[in-house]
C-alpha cells in the first residue's frame, strides 16, 4: 500500500519536475532511518492544551514549532521568479507514512522510497531563530540561499498568515523583492551543510505550479506566493 503511494508520488513529481531541473545536481542522500523525537528538541515542541469551551473541557495535541519568513524574489533582468529546490526530511517522512502516525522503524530501503520523493521546490525561506528584524532575515536568506544581495530596506513586506491550525500555527511572514543580475554575488545555496539549488523559472513556467490538476509536493508557500506574484506584479 505505502510502496503504490510512493509509485505515484514520483510519477507525479517526475512527470512535473522536467521545469525544475536545469540540469543541476541533487545532494546525495545515501541512508535514511528515523528515531522518536527527543524530549530536548531545539526545534519543536509537542504538548497538550486543555481548555473547556462552552462548559466542556476539550484537550488538543499541538506542535510549537519557530516563525519563519518567505519571500518571493522576481528577477527583473530576465523576467524570472526565483526559488529554491532542497530534499525537505518532513515531506520525505511525509510521503512514507502515508496517512498513520507511525514512526518507520528500519532503514528506509532507497530503492522503493528514492529521497527525491522528499524534494520541493519553495520560495526562499528561514526560520525566525534569532534576534533581528524579519526584513534583516528576509535579505541575509535570499543572500545565503539564492545568491543576490538585498538590503533589508528593499524587502516589501506582503502579508503574514498561519502556517497549519490543526496542530501548528506558526508565524509565516512573506516579503517581495525585485533583483537584478547585477545584485547576484554568489551562487547561493545555503550555508554550512544546507544543500539548496536555485532554481529560476519563466512567469509561463511559474504558471504551471498553480494550473487546474496540479499537484505539487512543497508547502502552502510556493502556491501562495506564487498566487500573489500571477495576481498583483503581472
Ligand atoms: N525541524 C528542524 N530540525 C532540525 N534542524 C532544523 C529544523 N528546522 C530548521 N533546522 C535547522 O535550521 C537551518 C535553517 O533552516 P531554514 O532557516 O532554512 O528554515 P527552513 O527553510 O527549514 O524553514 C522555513 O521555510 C519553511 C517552508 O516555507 C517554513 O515553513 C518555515 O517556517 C521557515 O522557517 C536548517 O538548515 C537546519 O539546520
Amino acid at each position: 500500500m505505502l510502496k503504490s503511494f510512493a509509485a505515484l508520488a514520483l510519477r507525479r513529481l517526475r512527470s512535473s519536475d522536467a521545469i525544475n531541473c536545469h540540469g543541476q545536481q541533487l545532494s546525495q542522500i545515501t541512508k535514511i532511518w528515523f528515531t522518536p523525537l527527543p524530549k530536548d528538541s531545539k526545534w519543536i515542541a509537542p504538548c497538550q492544551m486543555h481548555y473547556v469551551e462552552n462548559g466542556k473541557e476539550k484537550i488538543r495535541d499541538i506542535v510549537k514549532l519557530y516563525d519563519g519568513v518567505l519571500v518571493v524574489v522576481y528577477n527583473i533582468s530576465r523576467k524570472k521568479l526565483v526559488y529554491v529546490r532542497q530534499f525537505r526530511p518532513a515531506v520525505y517522512h511525509g510521503i512514507l507514512a502515508g496517512n498513520t502516525l507511525e514512526i518507520p522503524k528500519e532503514e528506509v530501503d532507497l530503492m522503493h522510497f528514492p529521497p527525491e520523493l522528499g524534494v520541493t521546490l519553495e520560495p526562499c525561506a528561514g526560520v525566525v531563530d534569532k534576534t533581528k528584524s524579519l526584513a534583516d532575515i528576509a535579505s541575509e536568506e535570499v543572500r545565503e540561499e539564492c545568491g543576490y544581495h538585498v538590503p533589508a530596506d528593499k524587502m516589501e513586506r506582503i502579508f503574514e498568515f498561519r502556517s497549519g491550525v490543526g496542530a501548528s500555527s506558526a508565524a509565516l511572514t512573506f516579503f517581495y523583492c525585485e533583483v537584478c543580475d547585477e545584485q547576484k554575488v554568489s551562487d547561493g545555496g545555503g550555508t554550512g551543510d544546507e544543500a539548496i539549488q536555485v532554481v529560476e523559472l519563466s512567469i509561463d513556467e511559474a504558471k504551471t505550479l498553480v494550473q487546474k490538476g496540479a499537484t505539487l509536493n512543497s508547502g502552502p508557500g510556493t502556491i501562495i506566493g506564487t498566487l500573489w506574484f500571477l495576481c498583483n506584479k503581472i
